[in-house]
């Protein structure tokens, strides 16, 4: 392919991909510009650069947007065509130096919305070979003996290893694809994170990082074997493979086994030869939470990334010295940073000097993807944006548009363009001939229009960077929003553990409180019992008081009835014999106090007698008695009634 000239850091290509079967072509937000005369064929010839025009949807009252790239593969365009059409085959013999000297660094990078053939485009199918195959075809068989091997290559490694900053590790291919494959005996399914300095034998096998199935066969086509190219035959080589992902403004390492350590993540490997980088913007910026987070992230790149392109052009047109913003994020760092001249030691400032890489930028696009996500990737990666924005006629245009021309006066476009006379609603549908003075008028307004037309570009042109600053801003804000999420989650850490061990503290406190009440609980229950105990000891003496007590009542009123009974049978005695009973005399005869029933009968006997003795003696010196005669003969029928109850008792 002829190369052309061109000042550009980046050759920025895109390309298309081809749209799944049965999708409705109706919906397609991207064309490719067709030249329209034979001029605008001619200078696409000799510049190469296409034009292709964004769509909006038809319900949105969107600009339309028209893009320039180096050149646009359409979706028929095979992996060979955007090989060669890409620039890769003077990019690889720019690498190989045939002539001798540093040769020149070459970088190809593709961007594009997820799903647009950013992977196919680079690694290719399960069919088709990718630019990274393709390419190191071509290399590996241009070198040819050239490479390096066996103990050379171990003492290169050795080299390579120590000029490397990063941690990752170098191995030699065979090796590699042993480990990854998994069937090497012995292997592990994940390495331990390689240290700064630790040696390592690239000869060995290194651990394995996942046991997947070696592969059979891989695709061979498109067939590159008729490219050949010369290499230094006096320079030996060593091709250093390596793959990073940009996500996230962080740069991971994809053929070292995953780290825990984080900060690993963040070390940079300069590839030797090639780098390949592959960004995407999140699929919906919409969505809330960590993927907001994430698509800022990746818009604030993707600004970068413009910002970048856009200076790179033009460092080539203006002669001022113009510095490319390349350090602003990890993206930019990686894609710029080989793109200026330097001196190749800082040591010997009159060494020769590093030849600043060849770019080359694959936009990959859906012709019928998101609208949205589609114009943000292509306005920060294209080499040149125009904006149309459609106009709706307003009803000055169209009465200007409707004036007759003046005579002597070349007519204005705008009334060229709509030749039939306005009629206004309601009015006759004659044509009135304009005097002279309505028309100086209309060509005063007419200025006045066009000036506020410019007015309005103006202002277009202002919302337009007003809204590009206002992103940049709410990138910056999402980078914000992400470094608070990571202080609150750390503030929220250290207040979990503070809680917890306060938590603990009291805990302990509460428990030894607990224990103490428990005890005085039973302190205070034993005394309790106690008490309980004596009281209950005090009702048994009562109770044998109260038996004793009972007991003499009991014999008190036996002792009362037996009282009556002999009293009955004294009265039932002839008055004559009849002594009254010495009082109460009858009941202290026992040494208890009880009289047994003998005894009691023998006193009830000498009672009786001195009863009677008594009587007899009361009676002789008054003569008169103190019981009536009638009444103790009437009640002598029942003494003996009451003599048998008496004995019964006894
Ligand atoms: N030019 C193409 N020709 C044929 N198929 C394509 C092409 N581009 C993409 N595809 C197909 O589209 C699908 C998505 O492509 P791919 O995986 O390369 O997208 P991607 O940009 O890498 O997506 P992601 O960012 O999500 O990884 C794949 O099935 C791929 O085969």
């Amino acid at each position: 392919m002829e190369s052309r000239t061109s000042h550009n850091l980046f050759e920025v290509y895109l390309r298309l991909r081809p749209s799944p079967p049965g999708a409705p072509a109706s919906e397609r937000i991207l064309t490719v510009e067709a030249p329209e005369t034979k001029e605008e064929e001619v200078q696409r010839e000799a510049t190469g650069v296409t034009h292709i025009t964004l769509n909006p949807p038809t319900d949105r009252r969107r600009a339309i947007e028209k893009f320039a790239f180096t050149r646009v593969f359409e979706p028929d365009a095979g992996q060979l065509d955007v090989f060669h059409s890409a620039g890769v085959v003077p990019m690889v013999e720019g690498v190989l130096a045939r002539d001798g000297g540093d040769g020149t660094d070459a970088m190809i990078a593709t961007l594009g919305v997820t799903g647009s053939g950013k992977t196919h485009t680079m690694l290719g199918s399960k069919t088709q070979r990718g630019l990274t195959q393709l390419t190191l075809d071509v290399l590996f068989r241009s070198i040819g003996l050239n490479m390096l091997e066996g103990l050379h290559l171990a003492s290169a490694a050795d080299s390579l290893q120590a000029s490397d900053p990063s941690e990752a590790t170098l191995m030699t291919a065979s090796n590699f694809i042993d480990a990854v494959c998994g069937d090497v005996p012995g292997s592990r399914s994940r390495a331990a994170t390689p240290m700064i300095g630790e040696s390592h034998n690239p000869l060995s096998p290194g651990p394995a990082r996942r046991n997947i199935q070696r592969p059979s066969a891989l695709p061979q086509t498109p067939d590159v074997s008729n490219i050949d190219m010369c290499c230094d035959a006096s320079a030996e080589y060593a091709v250093v493979v390596s793959m990073y992902e940009v996500h996230n403004d962080r740069i991971y390492d994809l053929l070292s086994p995953p780290s825990r350590n984080a900060s690993s993540k963040d070390i940079r490997r300069r590839p030797l030869l090639f780098k390949s980088t592959e960004i995407e913007r999140a699929r919906d910026a919409k969505t809330a939470g960590a993927t907001l987070v994430e698509a800022g992230k990746i818009n604030e790149s993707l600004m970068y990334l413009g910002q970048c392109l856009q200076t790179q052009s033009e460092v080539g047109t203006s002669s001022k010295p113009n510095i490319v913003p390349y350090r602003q994020c990890k993206l930019t760092e990686l894609l710029f940073s080989n793109s200026f001249p330097s001196s190749s030691s800082s040591s010997q400032p009159q060494g020769p000097r590093r030849n600043p890489q060849r770019g080359v930028m694959i936009v990959t696009a859906d012709p019928l993807g998101d609208f949205n996500a589609t114009s943000q990737i292509l306005r920060y990666s294209a080499l040149a944006r125009e904006v149309t924005v459609p106009r709706i006629p307003s009803i000055t245009a169209t009465i200007l548009a409707n004036a007759p021309p003046m005579a002597g006066r070349p007519p204005s476009p705008v009334q060229t363009h709509h030749p039939r006379p306005f009629m206004p609603p309601g009015s006759s549908g004659s044509y009135r001939v304009a005097s002279s003075d309505e028309r100086a008028t209309m060509e005063l307004a007419a200025l006045e229009i066009a000036r506020l037309s410019d007015d309005i570009d103006h202002l277009r042109e202002e919302v337009d960077a007003q809204t590009e600053a206002r992103m940049t801003a709410e990138a910056h804000l999402m980078s914000m929003e992400d470094r608070m999420l990571d202080l609150e989650a750390s503030i929220r850490d250290d207040c979990a553990t503070e809680f917890e061990e306060r938590l603990a503290i009291e805990l302990a406190r509460f428990k030894s409180s607990l224990l103490l009440e428990q005890e005085r609980n039973d302190e205070h229950w034993d005394r309790k019992v106690d008490v309980l105990e004596r009281g209950l000891g005090t009702d048994e003496a009562d109770d044998k008081e109260n038996v004793l007590v009972e007991s003499l009542e009991e014999e008190l009123e036996r002792l009362r009835r037996e009282n009556v009974i002999l009293k009955r049978e004294l009265a039932n005695r002839s008055p004559s014999k009849r002594r009254p009973l010495e009082e109460r005399g009858d009941c202290a005869s026992s040494p208890q106090g009880l009289p047994t029933k003998g005894e009691g009968v023998a006193q009830l006997g000498r009672k009786m007698e001195k009863m009677h003795l008594s009587n007899s003696n009361s009676r002789a010196p008054g003569g008169a008695s103190s019981g009536s005669p009638k009444k103790l003969r009437r009640l002598g029928n029942r003494k003996w009634e009451h003599e048998e109850d008496a004995d019964l008792e006894y």
